[in-house]
């Protein structure tokens, strides 16, 4: 659905800042320093789960100076909206993943439903090892562990450096709660 220029104006005025970008790229360095310790000389498959985790990839890899692979798995559930409902494959790469050490890479871990699914789904697909990373976690209950975390967050509705709000703002450099009124 697409947002008009007031709406988009509104959503954006309203929003509040909860991290800069200064502190998203240091977070990113600290990832890549934890992700080299634990994965430089096992050739990783990293896969980027769509949409949300094509930012972090991209400004994460350049930092990962160890030989690696990428590719992508799609697994969504919230699709446009600001609440989850239930997984819905659009990509599942596994004959790829077969005897692989895979590294899932999310933007968000919120209830952690995603990120679960597709981790199991690697295992099931014969991967030799998952390990998994999220730029940002959300301070609440989750239903997995995530091995490495950029930046830990209130439990708000988040927009920026890959998240959403109806489809928008996945460009914005800093992480931003959605004003209540707007979620
Ligand atoms: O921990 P959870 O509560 O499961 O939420 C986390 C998931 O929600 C978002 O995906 P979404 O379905 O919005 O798709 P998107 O990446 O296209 O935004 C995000 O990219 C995570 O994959
Ligand atoms: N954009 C966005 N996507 C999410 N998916 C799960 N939680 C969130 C969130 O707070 N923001």
């Amino acid at each position: 659905m697409k947002l008009d220029a007031s709406t988009y104006a509104g959503v954006a005025q309203r929003a509040e800042c909860l991290v800069t970008s200064e502190e998203m790229e240091a977070a990113l360095d600290r990832m890549a320093e934890a992700l080299t310790t634990r994965l430089a000389g096992k050739d990783p498959l990293v896969l980027c789960v769509m949409t949300g985790a094509a930012i972090v990839t991209g400004l994460l890899l350049p930092r990962l100076d160890f030989q690696l692979r990428l590719d992508y798995i799609h697994a969504t559930r919230y699709r446009g909206e600001t609440r989850g409902g239930d997984i819905f494959w659009r990509h599942r790469p596994s004959e790829a993943i077969r005897g692989e050490h895979v590294l899932i890479l999310d933007d968000i871990l919120d209830e952690g439903i995603t990120l679960d699914h597709v981790a199991r789904a690697c295992r099931e697909d014969g991967a030799a090892s998952v390990q998994t990373a999220v730029l940002v976690e959300k301070i609440r209950p989750h239903r997995c562990e995530v091995d490495v975390v950029g930046v830990k967050v209130a439990d708000r509705y988040l927009y920026g450096y890959g998240l959403d709000y109806k489809g928008y703002f996945r460009n914005v450099p800093g992480v931003y709660a959605v004003a209540d009124e707007d979620v």
